[in-house]
């Protein structure tokens, strides 16, 4: 086979593992930018999950996604499909590959449980005795057995969001587009529905995209994360690697009520002066994580150091540390060659005259 016919049957593959690709996709309102250039993919089966601060661009970046909105510039593929250029009747085949669920819910409040979850499968045309069936396979699937005949106001937050994740697939898409989902819920309520997500996304191979501004949603079931900050992505990779090491300052603020953070009144402390103890940020995850850290500080490195704050976290079943450290000032090179060797990142938070 010549090279070309093997790069465009490569290249066709690519194409189909990617239900969702945009390349540079720019949208501005006046002099600001919603997106600007954003660039990503969306694997066959991955969860994505992105996020950012109100007017990040997300509601922007969705819009785009199921037509909308056109962008500026810039291109958006759905399982290969350009649709930048798609007039509303070519349109609606490629929406219904996207299932949507919502911050609240969308529920129609006059139908009944199986006619909300029905509702995509009769725009479709299906009999109702095939859509009844369908329904029920899926109320089964996200846990509402017996609530079929029940109506919305009948339901709890957490039953609504199951309803609208039936009936987000009920058409089998393509792709479940999650928007805020879990933003009204409570945190156990919110456990819950993300649990059931990955069970379907395990299940069924299903890919979803999550976008949300919180980053316990990514968290607990995405695998890979993008950071958006004014309409720019500003970081991304496998979930357990931003969070071990976030380089961008606004993942680094969007991560500060989970990671452990220096207790405030240490922080309150810190100097400039180069003198008495230096307080380390010390970052470790992955195989290194695992691996006798202290016990090989402990047996190498002669100056002493303290444990001031931290712990170890475990993220897609990777272990990712946070520690605060304390050593001696004039030690601090010596440290930080040292916990580098054992594969670890540091960072001189500041100093602290006598003891943090
Ligand atoms: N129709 C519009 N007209 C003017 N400006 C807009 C419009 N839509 C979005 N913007 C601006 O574009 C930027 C991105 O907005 P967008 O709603 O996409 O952000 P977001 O991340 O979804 O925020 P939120 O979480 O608050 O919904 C914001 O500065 C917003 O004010």
């Amino acid at each position: 086979m010549n090279t070309h016919v093997t790069r465009q049957l490569a290249e066709a593959a690519a194409r189909e593992d990617d239900v969702v690709r945009l390349a540079d996709v720019r949208r501005r309102f006046g002099a600001t930018a919603a997106l600007d250039g954003v660039s990503l993919t969306v694997r066959r089966g991955e969860i994505l999950g992105i996020i950012g601060r109100s007017g990040a661009g997300k509601s922007t970046l969705i819009r785009c996604l199921n037509g909308l909105e056109r962008p500026d510039s810039g291109s958006i593929a759905i399982e290969g499909r350009e649709i930048t250029g798609l007039g509303e009747a070519e349109l609606q085949p490629l929406r219904r590959r996207i299932g949507m669920i919502f911050q609240h819910f969308n529920l129609l409040s006059a139908k009944t449980v199986e006619e909300n979850v029905a509702l995509p499968l009769k725009i479709e045309g299906w009999t109702k005795a095939k859509r009844l069936a369908r329904a029920a396979e899926l109320i089964d699937l996200v846990g509402l057995k017996g609530k079929a005949k029940a109506y919305p106001s009948e339901l709890s937050g957490g039953q609504k969001q199951r309803v609208g994740i039936a009936r987000a697939l009920a058409a089998s898409p393509a792709l479940l587009l999650s928007d805020e989902a879990t933003s009204a819920l409570d945190p156990e309520t919110t456990r819950a529905i993300l649990t059931l997500l990955k069970d379907i996304n395990r299940k069924l191979g299903l890919t979803i995209l999550l976008i949300t501004h919180e980053m316990e949603v990514v968290r607990s079931i995405a695998d890979r994360v993008t950071v958006l900050d004014a309409g720019r992505i500003v970081e991304e990779g496998p979930v357990w690697q931003v969070f071990a090491t976030p380089q961008a300052q606004t993942t680094k603020s969007l991560l500060s009520g989970i990671r452990p953070q220096l207790p405030t009144h240490i922080t309150r402390k810190l100097v400039a002066d180069v003198t008495g103890e230096a307080i380390l940020g010390v970052d470790i995850a992955g195989p290194a994580a695992t691996g006798p850290l202290f016990q090989q500080l402990s047996a190498e490195f002669a100056d002493g150091y303290r444990l001031v704050h931290g712990g170890v976290d475990h993220i897609q079943e990777q272990a990712v540390g946070r520690f605060f450290i304390a050593v001696p000032a004039e030690a601090t090179a010596r440290f930080t060659t040292l916990a580098e060797r054992f594969g670890a990142q540091v960072e001189v938070l500041g100093h602290v005259a006598g003891h943090a």
